[in-house]
């Protein structure tokens, strides 16, 4: 986690105050997740998980909830947020948003095995699906510019071998920017880290109860979305692939929506470019937090992705 915004009982009490929910029982902040300050919280009537938001503004909050709302009214489980009683469901404390959802059940998989990422996979097709019918209105902040951008702004802080691993990756992903838009598109997670979904034990197996964290979703070639899952999912932190894994999590997805051509062609460089985004991102991420401090803060590190591109880049070479 982490904790970045403290909040007090008074705090607490006086959101929950807004709420038809019961009094304050207990709250607790939350370890998990490196983005945002996450609390459960517990009230008579209900449990449940505060987000305070600390880098989104309230608009791209509305996004990511327009985003939960259509996917909840599809059947999947996703945290859509409470309304209080004015019916507002976006809040301001500490002067940041935030939202109170309910708590999903299920558990966290520290070690995904075939079965689970055969789940995750088909899940995440599903989600693509639902949402292919909702307007996309919000562009990757994460996407190539900001690559490029992040080449010419994090030179001086990386080793000269990590400066030229970045230069060349973009000018490789610069080349192959037709191959990119080629891909089909839509909404996509662009976040679905195995800390990111939770299971519930089942008789017929693995069971994707619930995907959190909606507070990277938007327009992406719904592949690279399968990529970012398959580099956290399906591989030791160096990289290295285990056994089974990418095929069970190809065949979950196609499951639901088997891949066009162009995406038979395009896994290696959708693969170099979701390692490539969440090397840069941990970057950002680790300066962030030197300057930001922070209670419990989690740090998540970012040589894992490098050495993931590094190993990407040489199966495609291969
Ligand atoms: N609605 C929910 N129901 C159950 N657990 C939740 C819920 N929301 C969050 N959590 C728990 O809190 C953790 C952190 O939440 P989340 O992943 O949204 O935080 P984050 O800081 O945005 O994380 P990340 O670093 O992945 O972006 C989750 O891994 C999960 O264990
Ligand atoms: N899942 C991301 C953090 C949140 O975007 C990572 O592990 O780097």
């Amino acid at each position: 986690m982490s904790v970045y915004t403290t909040l007090s009982q008074a705090d607490m009490e006086a959101l929950l105050a807004q709420f038809d929910l019961g009094e304050l029982l207990s709250f607790k902040g939350i370890e998990a997740g490196i983005e945002n300050t996450n609390y459960f919280v517990t009230s008579q009537q209900q449990a449940c998980v505060l987000t305070v938001f600390e880098h989104h503004q309230s608009d791209e909050v509305r996004e990511f909830v327009r985003f939960a709302l259509h996917l909840g009214s599809k059947g999947l489980l996703v945290p859509a947020p409470i309304a209080d009683r004015q019916g507002q469901w976006l809040h301001t404390v500490h002067g940041k948003p935030a939202i109170l959802c309910p708590l999903l059940q299920g558990h966290h998989i520290s070690a995904p095995g075939d079965d689970h990422c055969y789940a995750i996979g088909a899940a995440l097709a599903n989600l693509h699906l639902a949402a292919a019918d909702l307007a996309q209105e919000r562009t990757d902040p994460r996407g190539f510019d900001w690559w490029q951008s992040m080449h010419a702004s994090l030179g001086q802080s990386l080793s000269s071998d990590e400066q030229n691993l970045l230069a060349d990756e973009v000018a490789h992903q610069r080349q192959q920017r037709a191959q990119w838009h080629e891909l089909p598109q839509g909404w996509i997670h662009s976040d679905l880290f195995h800390d990111n979904a939770l299971f519930v034990d089942n008789e017929q197996g693995a069971e994707v109860g619930a995907i959190l964290d909606l507070y990277n979703a938007c327009q992406g070639p719904w592949l690279y979305d399968l990529a970012i899952v398959a580099n956290d999912w399906c591989c030791a932190a160096n990289g290295q692939w285990h056994d089974g894994l990418v095929e069970a999590l190809k065949a979950g997805y196609q499951s639901v929506r088997p891949f066009t051509d162009a995406e038979q062609a395009g896994w290696s460089l959708v693969l170099r470019a979701a390692a490539l985004r969440f090397w840069l991102s941990r970057l950002l991420t680790q300066q962030l937090q030197q300057q930001q401090g922070g209670e419990m803060a989690l740090q998540k590190d970012p040589a894992e992705y490098r050495d993931k591109l590094l190993l990407r880049r040489q199966s495609n070479n291969a």
